[in-house]
């Protein structure tokens, strides 16, 4: 079967949920369970979400939204995906939108990592760590807090999350990038599966600035995760012999596995957009997939809780969709979704258990119209199905659907 989709372009807006799931009881904001959360819908409700490009291809046709209409005919098939696998982290989401099953979760530190591991990084790095930055912080407040006791020091500021995140962040005046990156590379080494303290993933969080109140984070944050566990659909396509390209922290995510171009990392959401456009129109990306990942929504907003923020990042990208559907291709799709939820309006500042949003978009779509309600690796199942190459542990395409 000739393929359907030439090209497909897959855009992750990094924790745009769009409502609880039927699992939220069992995760939690500090104390509270995730019930209620609804990322996009609170950003309409709350503080408007003025979003005409995404209105028209059917946004409002997936939930009801305050400030987003459901349209009679909308231009691309939507719909809302649940996740099945255990946990509402950034790997989890787009390691399950590609295939995979995590039924065992990454393992956390609610209460800090332990002296053994922090002293052999002491040890590697030849610097001091600060101890009271060791438990779940935001990693705002945490340099706010300690950045100018690291000035005058040198020691390492270590904090994790809710997430199964160890996260250093370091003053780039001081520690220089490659420093840092060479520690997290080692933390990375002594924290791989099978070992000790598994950790899903290392955060390098360079930031700049003199004392407390202008430290500010850059972006040469990187990120080292752990190789997914097990064969995703982007390695089918790779050893297909079709490009997948990846924008932003895509190739971090997925260790590079299954990636054979990678566009760079992202300065911020706008920059990503720009080298998705660039990837879009390299000459040898003729058929394949591109994925993108958006992140300022989830780190600069959704962690924040900061809804006008997160309000006018979502906006902003909604104004490029033009643009980015005119550089289509006929044959092309774009899907646009996210991997968990982060309700800027919800207590605490953790991820929210939530469906994702998936819209599409193609020139070449005759009858486009709301689908039922999926699972995050019905994405991936459809892109292989696409391609002829085998889905992922699980996910069931919709490939038919889309005429
Ligand atoms: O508070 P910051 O440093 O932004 O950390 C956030 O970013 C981490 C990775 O996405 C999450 O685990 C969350 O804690
Ligand atoms: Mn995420
Ligand atoms: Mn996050």
């Amino acid at each position: 079967m000739p393929k359907k989709f030439k090209r497909v372009h897959l855009v992750v807006m990094d924790s745009a949920g769009i409502g609880y799931a039927p699992d939220a009881g069992e995760f939690f904001n500090h104390e509270t369970p995730d019930i209620g959360a609804n990322t996009i819908g609170h950003i309409s409700e709350k503080v408007g979400l003025n979003v005409p490009n995404f209105q028209k291809i059917g946004l409002g046709n997936i939930t009801e939204l305050k400030t987003v209409a459901p349209t009679d005919k909308p231009l691309g098939y939507t719909t809302k995906l649940q996740e099945v696998s255990q946990g509402k982290d950034t790997m989890t989401g787009h390691w399950e939108i590609m295939g995979l099953d995590i039924t065992n979760p990454f393992p956390v530190y609610p209460d800090g990592f332990p002296e053994e591991l922090l002293t052999k990084i002491e040890a590697f790095s030849g610097r001091k760590i600060i101890r009271e930055a060791n438990k779940p912080y935001s990693g705002t407040e945490v340099i706010k807090d300690f950045g100018e006791r690291q000035l005058e020091t040198g020691e390492l500021i270590i904090y994790t999350s809710a997430d199964p995140v160890l996260q250093i962040a370091a003053n780039e005046a001081l520690i220089p990038l490659d420093e840092l990156y060479k520690i997290c590379e080692y933390v990375r080494k002594i924290t791989d599966v099978g070992s000790e303290w598994m950790l899903g993933r290392i955060i390098a969080r360079p930031f700049v600035g003199t004392k407390a109140d202008n430290f500010e984070r850059t972006a040469n944050r990187r990120d080292y995760a752990l190789a997914p566990f097990g064969r995703t659909v982007m390695n089918n396509l790779d050893d297909a012999g079709f490009p997948v390209i990846s924008v932003g922290k895509i190739h971090d995510i997925y260790d590079g596995q299954g990636i054979n171009k990678d566009m760079g990392h992202n300065l911020n959401d706008m920059d990503g957009v720009d080298r998705m456009l660039k990837a879009i129109a390299l000459p040898d990306f003729k058929e394949g997939l591109l994925f993108v990942n958006l992140v300022d929504m989830d780190a600069k907003y959704g962690h924040r809780r900061n809804p006008e923020g997160y309000r006018d990042a979502i906006q902003d990208f909604d104004g490029r969709l033009p643009e980015i559907m005119a550089t289509m291709d006929e044959d092309d799709i774009l899907m646009i979704t996210a991997d968990h939820g982060n309700d800027p309006t919800f207590t605490g500042t953790d991820h929210t258990r939530e469906y994702i949003p998936l819209v599409t978009f193609s020139k070449a779509f005759t009858a486009p119209k709301p689908l039922p309600v999926g699972h995050f690796a019905d994405i991936s199942a459809t892109i292989a199905e696409n391609f002829g190459v085998a889905k992922g542990d699980i996910g069931e395409s919709f490939l038919d659907a889309l005429v």
